[in-house]
């Protein structure tokens, strides 16, 4: 574990650990931030070349200087976790694998912020495992399945589903532009370091796309079963997200019992990245109090 007082790189926060959970068997990457009482885990998205680094760098710092021991735990598929072809419920394996990491790692209870698939994961470890969740933060995701309003798949989905398929710069810019609302922040470094990840590990990108087609539905819609969730819940978006709609937010909103819903203006699926400042405001005010 790391302490304040030595810089957060990727480099020193490294950790690997060899988790088994029922049928799944596997070594996951994550990095390990900071000390404290409280631990926050970050859960990222299921883009191409995603890692719990590339989605939440602009935000754990905060949180480790106010305290909190902070885990992003790479997905099994993604970044320097082992590989592995999902054919049933994504967001149900990813909570399977974090519980296994919490278990491996001696954390009994956490609070766990989503992006995306990561919000879905983090809803499904929730209803699996009640008593190990403190506070929920969902952006961008939290439930699977369609929006009534808006044409499914959305622009956004269809275009990272085609950057796995064809891994291209071109096709990384396209699906990047799409991504967040105000493109000037996406710099060329940006897009290397996000193309290296993608390339560095082949074997992921195919999976997905193995993936997909063994189960289109990689996120089930829990809808349904939102209202069995006590956790208090921040939910945060993007009114222009193209990836995953601002309704599926209000969806959130309506069945979730215990949650507030924050939407940043001009803002794509990106929230915690685009707005980050705010952003961190709000979630530490919302995890102390
Ligand atoms: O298909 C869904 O519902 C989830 C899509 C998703 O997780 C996209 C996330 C993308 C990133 O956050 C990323 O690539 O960094």
């Amino acid at each position: 574990m790391t302490t304040t007082t030595q810089a957060l790189t990727e480099a020193s926060t490294s950790q690997f650990v060899r988790i088994q959970e029922g049928d799944l068997d596997l070594q996951l990457h994550y990095n390990d931030c900071g000390a404290g009482a409280e631990t926050v885990v970050m859960l990222h998205g299921s883009g191409p070349g995603a890692s719990g680094w590339a989605n939440f760098n602009r935000n754990l710092e905060p949180l480790v200087a106010a305290g909190y021991r902070v885990i992003l735990m790479d997905c099994p598929g993604w970044s320097k976790s082992d590989p592995i072809v999902c054919s049933g419920s994504r967001s149900d394996l990813n909570a399977r694998a974090l519980k296994g990491l919490l278990d491996a790692i001696d954390i009994d209870r956490a609070h766990l912020i989503g992006n995306s698939m990561g919000g879905h994961s983090a809803v499904a470890f929730a209803l699996a495992n009640p008593q190990r969740v403190g506070k929920l933060v969902l952006m961008g995701g939290g439930t699977g399945g369609a929006s009534p309003f808006a044409p499914m798949p959305t622009e956004g989905i269809k275009l990272l589903q085609g950057l796995y398929r064809e891994p291209t710069i071109d096709n990384l810019k396209k699906m990047m532009n799409v991504f967040v609302y105000d493109t000037s922040e996406l710099t060329e470094e940006l897009f290397q370091t996000r193309l290296d990840n993608m390339l560095s590990r082949r074997d992921h990108l195919e999976n997905f796309v193995a993936s997909l087609a063994a189960n289109p539905r990689q996120f089930p819609d829990f809808g349904p079963r939102l209202a069995e969730i006590k956790a208090q819940t921040l939910i945060v978006w993007g009114s222009n997200d193209r990836f995953v709609p601002m309704d599926t937010g209000l969806r959130l909103l309506a069945g979730l019992p215990n949650a507030e819903l924050h939407v940043f203006n001009r803002c794509g699926h990106w929230a915690q990245w685009e707005h980050a400042d705010t952003f961190n405001r709000m979630v530490l005010d919302f995890l102390t109090h």
